[in-house]
């Protein structure tokens, strides 16, 4: 393949994706979205966590409930627990790779926020712990994830919502993560502007 098809054969894959993940994704992403607003108008908070590419759309989101997205509303209570270097490497190397959001998920959460998780694979070991860490604690969890959700998909419980990107493919799964996230920032700005809250 030339590498101008190479690039097109990219394009076209990641539309894909989005287009079969439209009629299987819209409806829970509404859900997840009213989720997310209640838990903010209760006085709740987001925590948010991944690795790699899904620690940066971490970050990505919670920027955008903490400052804007597309209007100027309040800010909203969000924390990426991805960001602290000092804390990440201490519970790393004094504990193990696998609490490093769980041990802020117990320090952080209380009941009633809200978890979201981010794994392409659903399999990544940290991202598990937290999600078990956030149940004990009466948390609830928004999964975005791919694949065929990973152990992820088998530890949810009922009041959690699993946003799971129909592809194989850590990158396409990836791109659709981040359209489901300015999902969710474009119908919680259009809450909170409704609700006054
Ligand atoms: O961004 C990419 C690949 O596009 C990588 O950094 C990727 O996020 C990392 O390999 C992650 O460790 C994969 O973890 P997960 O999505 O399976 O939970
Ligand atoms: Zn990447």
């Amino acid at each position: 393949m030339n590498t101008l098809d190479h690039v097109k054969a990219l394009f076209v894959e990641s539309i894909a994706v989005k287009t079969e993940a439209l009629p299987v994704l819209a409806a829970p992403i509404v859900r997840a979205s009213q989720q997310l607003h209640a838990c903010l108008q209760a006085g709740g908070k987001i925590l948010a966590c991944g690795n790699g590419g899904s620690a940066a759309d971490a970050q990505h989101f919670s920027s955008e409930l903490l400052n804007r997205f597309e209007v100027n509303r309040r800010g909203l209570a969000a924390i990426a627990l991805t960001t602290d270097s000092s804390t990440l490497t201490s519970i790393a190397n004094d504990d193990a790779y696998t609490r490093i959001f769980a041990r802020q998920v117990e320090a952080l959460g209380r009941a009633g926020d809200i978890l979201l998780a981010i794994s392409t694979s659903g399999d990544s070991p940290n991202v598990v712990q937290a999600i078990q860490s956030a149940h004990t604690l009466g948390i609830s969890v928004i999964a975005l994830t791919g694949k065929n959700g990973g152990i992820i998909a088998n530890v949810l419980q009922e009041t959690d919502c699993e946003l799971r990107v129909p592809s194989m493919r850590t990158a396409r799964i990836q791109e659709v993560h981040i359209l489901l996230i300015h999902c969710l920032c474009s119908l919680l700005d259009e809450s909170v502007q409704h609700s006054g809250n």
